[in-house]
């Protein structure tokens, strides 16, 4: 449904995309992922049809995102990074200015998505906080009820309870079908809610997976504090991620008959084992410099 290719754009400043290559399928939830500045909003913004690229092409069903953006813009729910408002409305006369101009017959979805964020749309826009305004934004990208969404930072400014009500209304939408490409930093969100996902650095792809394979790739780690700081030495012999204070975090390769071992010799005041998050694995390739 999405189909990004090589596209490219390059700033006077040298910063931009660069051969940035991805598809999204119909029916999909895709997470675009990367640390601040890496390109996420730039490549967004070129299947918007805000900007030519340089080289290389965005296509959403069939149309060419730069070519055909009036068109494009009617088949998908947009939510910008940032989003502007007309100064001195209400959230209820921008939504009802938005409805017009989509030429929509009713407001059913619109009145559901308010109920679920549970916000007053009549508050006018300047006296709303963040997170108020991200409601209203959202709201305006899921109410004509697009078969496409692309949506960069959705929960931005939301409080964990909104955050959970958005993972909901994505799981219902993807319920129903619809092609979905979200921009987040939040990694635990993009566990809930999408298929695949993809990484962008400094403007290039670094990686492109599943969820359930990156899921996979995460390591098991054991925390231990020691009653005798003096005992980490003996377990240096380990994968050891981090030491603080009598504090050690050990990456576990399949060795914990050894750890244990190890540990019934000395004196354990605490010992926690987890899965590394998903998390640490998405700051593990953004350390890195690896490109594909
Ligand atoms: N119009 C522009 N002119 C010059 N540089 C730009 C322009 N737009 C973006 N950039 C630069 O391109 C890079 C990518 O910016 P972009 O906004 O796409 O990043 P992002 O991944 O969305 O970041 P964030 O998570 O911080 O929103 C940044 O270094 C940014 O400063």
């Amino acid at each position: 449904m999405i189909h990004i290719s090589q596209l490219t754009r390059e700033f006077k400043n040298g910063k931009g995309i660069f051969d940035v290559t991805f598809d999204v399928n119909e029916g999909e939830v895709f997470g675009f992922i990367g640390p601040n500045g890496a390109g996420k909003s730039t490549a967004i913004r070129h299947l918007m049809g805000f900007m030519k690229p340089d080289k290389g092409t965005a296509i959403i069903n069939g149309l060419d995102c730069w070519k055909d953006a009036t068109e494009v813009k009617n088949l998908v729910g947009y939510l910008p990074g940032e989003i502007s408002f007309i100064e001195g409305m209400t959230g209820t006369e921008f939504l009802k200015m938005l409805s017009e101009m989509r030429g929509m017959k009713d407001d059913k979805k619109q009145k559901k998505l308010i109920d679920l964020l549970e916000f007053d749309p009549k508050t006018p826009i300047h006296k709303m906080s963040k997170g108020m305004k991200q409601k209203v934004g959202i709201v305006a990208a899921f109410m004509h009820d697009p078969q496409v969404l692309i949506l960069d930072e959705p929960t931005s400014g939301l409080d964990p309870l909104m955050q959970q009500r958005f993972v909901e209304l994505i799981l219902q939408e993807k319920g129903e079908g619809k092609t979905i490409l979200m921009s987040s930093h939040i990694f635990t969100e993009m566990e809930k809610t999408c298929d695949r996902a993809a990484m962008i650095k400094d403007g290039r792809i670094i990686l492109e997976d599943t969820i359930e394979s990156i899921r996979t790739k995460r390591k098991q780690k054991c925390q231990v504090t020691l009653v005798n700081k003096e005992d980490i030495e003996k377990l240096r012999q380990f994968d050891v991620s981090s030491v603080t204070d009598n504090i050690i975090e050990i990456i576990v390769h399949q060795n914990w008959n050894e750890l244990i071992q190890v540990l019934s010799q000395i004196d354990v005041r605490k010992l926690h084992s987890a899965e590394e998050d998903l998390e640490d694995v998405f700051l593990k390739y953004y350390q890195k410099e690896e490109v594909k």
